[in-house]
């Protein structure tokens, strides 16, 4: 076997056309170096090909699967083994998919002499495969610090686990030739199967509903598996009583290719499942792992989901995954964070990031689990995004940095491994303008979510990018994303870096709080070198002062709605401080400890220093240690870290670091 040229194609239409399948008359079969073989049109064909045309007929007597294996028969049809018989109690032992590919194994070693001959020497044969299992050593460098090396490994693991499991029943059972039914052959066999076969759907007409297997069969069919893939191509597979036919549902041109469907793949799937990539795949996307530890808040919400919903045991898949930019399968009203960051990866990571007070409002459906987007929630959503945007800086740069050395491509399993990895690269760049899309409007406080506001705003966003770096296709793509689609966060403004904070006040209270804290910070900070650098301990102050000023009879009534809300909003949310709520001496942030004993030991003629702010009276016991740690502790809770300039690893030639930002989260109304 192993005849690649087109004359082998040529005896396979023959063969197929005697038991009475076709192509269509405007239809060739074409081959060039990077597709392989594939169909067209034919180039002098007269006009377009209409839609509904069936370009392709493939006899169910042809077609070769679980089916066969079994002799299967009744009403509606009949499925021979063509001299492969295997003892049922092995089919029994090893399920469907062993069966389909040990059938394969037993009817390419038949040789000439096989009923599938023709067919089978114008498949790839063993040594010509390029998915990465295949892959030689020249190739290894190519797929390093991609995904494509882990997900080899678990797809070799489990193919060898299920091969020593089929040999051994086989040797059980002393079925004849064993040996020749080797790992190679087994090897071959099954990626031929993977890059290949057409779900169970396609014999619907032939087999009875309940006799298809519960994990379902897969199925090679002869000639509709020559068309290539094209991701969203208008085709219909029809199962008939007698045969399968290949409809398009799209007029194509006289020379133009025919492609198949084979599904929204990405292009890992893409790369493991049938050895080639696409540059542009709008169904791209890549899939996160998080590392989640057991006794993590998200895996006690997933344990309490499934001892609710006990069903859901069986769902492993986690469904976390970042969509490029193109993604076409989203649903109308998906929010423009989870049209790149899926809802269970987002969801994951918010309840991960998430503060004491919103996983107290967790959300436990069936659907998924979740902190609820009400009021004060923004938080866990901010630093969700956070998050996220970190771990797309350090992928960017592994996937960078891993491509060092790399020159030309010099095969076609380096050229779409190359593929892959910038696409990766593309997707996490893409997906990172948008995370940090959502924190910069969060970091906004003088414009508002008006159409030309927003409009500069992203402007100024999309400026950060490095011109050059994404097509302006990607780029009018990810502002379309960005302006199509409601954010998760309505408003901007959200986040406070700490001199912004004195805003939220009246203005005219906000000169002397400022300088009232500045006075604290020179005071305090004399005694604690650590203080001025500590955005915790600072923020804790401000929080006091803010606190303080909205106990004030005087102050009150001036303040805003949206600063008597929080305010308020926190002491529902943190038990207030009692009188013994004091720092304690185990404490052992230094910081902390330090400025609690400060204040501890202050006179009360000189602390708190009151300049200017004349409606803070000696009693309200502002900054006095029980409400400084009350603070504290909401300062910790409600601060989010964010990346600083984070787009400037889109330009950085090297590895580049990310410094991180405190903010406060002070929700808008
Ligand atoms: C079902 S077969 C299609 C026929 C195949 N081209 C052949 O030569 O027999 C699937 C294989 O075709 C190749 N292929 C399919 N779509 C492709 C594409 N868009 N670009 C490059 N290769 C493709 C891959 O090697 C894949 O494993």
């Amino acid at each position: 076997m192993g005849d690649h040229s087109l004359e082998a194609h040529t005896s396979l239409l023959d063969w197929v056309a005697r038991h009475g399948g076709h192509i269509d008359n405007s239809v060739r079969v074409a081959q060039d170096a990077s597709r392989g073989v594939h169909l067209q049109v034919k180039a002098d064909w007269p006009q377009p090909i209409s839609k509904e045309t069936r370009v392709i007929n493939t006899p169910l007597a042809v077609t070769m699967s679980y089916f066969n294996a079994i002799e299967y028969t009744c009403a509606r049809g009949s499925f021979s083994s063509h001299d492969v018989v295997f003892p049922r109690a092995f089919i029994d032992a090893v399920g469907p998919e062993e069966t389909t590919a040990f059938f394969l194994m037993g009817q390419y070693l038949r040789g000439a002499e096989g009923f599938w001959y023709r067919y089978l020497r114008t498949l790839p044969q063993p040594g010509q495969l390029t998915t990465p299992l295949f892959f030689g050593e020249e190739d290894v460098d190519w797929i390093q610090g991609t995904g494509i090396p882990d997900a080899s490994v678990q797809r070799y693991e489990l193919w060898d686990k299920k091969y020593e499991e089929s040999i051994s029943a086989l040797e059980e059972l002393g079925f004849e030739n064993t040996e020749e039914y080797t790992w190679d052959l087994y090897l071959w066999a099954s990626t031929i199967i993977t890059s290949r076969a057409f779900s169970a759907k396609v014999l619907s007409e032939a087999v009875e509903p309940s006799d298809f297997p519960e994990d379902g069969v897969s199925v090679l069919l002869p000639l509709i598996d020559l068309p290539n893939h094209r991701p969203l191509a208008k085709v219909e597979w029809r199962a008939g009583n007698n045969d399968v036919g290949l409809l398009v549902l799209e007029d194509i041109s006289p020379g133009e290719e025919i492609s198949n469907n084979y599904g929204p793949r990405n292009n890992e799937q893409l790369l493991m499942n049938y050895g080639f990539c696409l540059a542009n795949n709008p169904c791209d996307y890549r899939i996160v792992k998080l590392g989640v530890k057991p006794d993590s808040p998200l895996s006690q919400a997933k344990a309490r989901q499934v001892q609710m919903f006990p069903e859901l045991a069986k769902n492993t898949d986690n469904h976390y995954y970042i969509f490029n930019v193109f993604y076409p399968l989203l649903a109308p009203n998906t929010a423009m964070e989870h049209s790149i960051f899926s809802p269970a990866l987002f969801n994951a990571l918010g309840i991960m990031q998430a503060n004491e007070r919103e996983r107290n409002m967790l959300e436990i459906t069936e659907a998924g689990t979740r902190i609820p987007a009400v009021y004060g929630n923004g938080h866990s959503t901010l630093a969700a995004l956070a998050q996220i945007s970190f771990e797309l800086i350090a992928h960017i740069e592994i996937l960078r940095a891993s491509a060092e050395g790399l020159s030309q491509p010099a095969n076609l399993n380096q050229t779409h491994t190359q593929i892959y990895r910038n696409s990766q690269i593309t997707l996490d760049e893409t997906a990172l303008i948008i995370a940090t899309w959502t924190i910069t409007r969060a970091r906004t406080h003088d414009r508002d979510e008006s159409w030309g506001d927003i409009k500069t705003l992203l402007n100024e966003h999309m400026a950060r990018v490095p011109a050059g770096l994404l097509s302006e296709e990607i780029l009018s793509r990810t502002q379309v994303r960005i302006l199509e689609r409601q954010s998760l966060l309505p408003k901007n403004g959200e986040l406070f870096r700490l001199g912004e904070l004195f805003a939220l006040l009246p203005s005219e209270m906000q000169g002397p709080t400022q300088s009232c804290f500045s006075h604290i910070i020179e005071q305090a900070g004399q005694a604690i070198p650590t203080l001025p650098s500590d955005p915790q301990a600072l923020f804790a102050i401000v929080i006091c002062l803010l606190v303080a000023t909205h106990r004030s009879p005087e102050a009150r009534p001036q303040l805003s709605s949206r600063l008597t809300r929080w305010v308020e909003f926190l002491f529902e949310q943190y038990p207030s401080p009692g009188n013994d709520s004091g720092f304690s001496e185990a404490d052992g942030r230094h910081t902390r400890r330090q400025l609690g004993e400060f204040v501890r030991t202050q006179q009360s003629s000189t602390w708190p220093p009151k300049t200017g702010v004349t409606w803070l009276t000696e009693t309200s016991g502002w900054l006095d240690p029980n409400w400084l740690q009350w603070a504290w502790t909401v300062a910790d809770a409600e601060m989010v870290l964010i990346p600083l300039e984070p787009l400037a690893i889109l330009a950085a030639e090297g590895p580049v670091a990310i410094p991180k930002q405190a903010c406060l989260y002070v929700p808008q109304e």
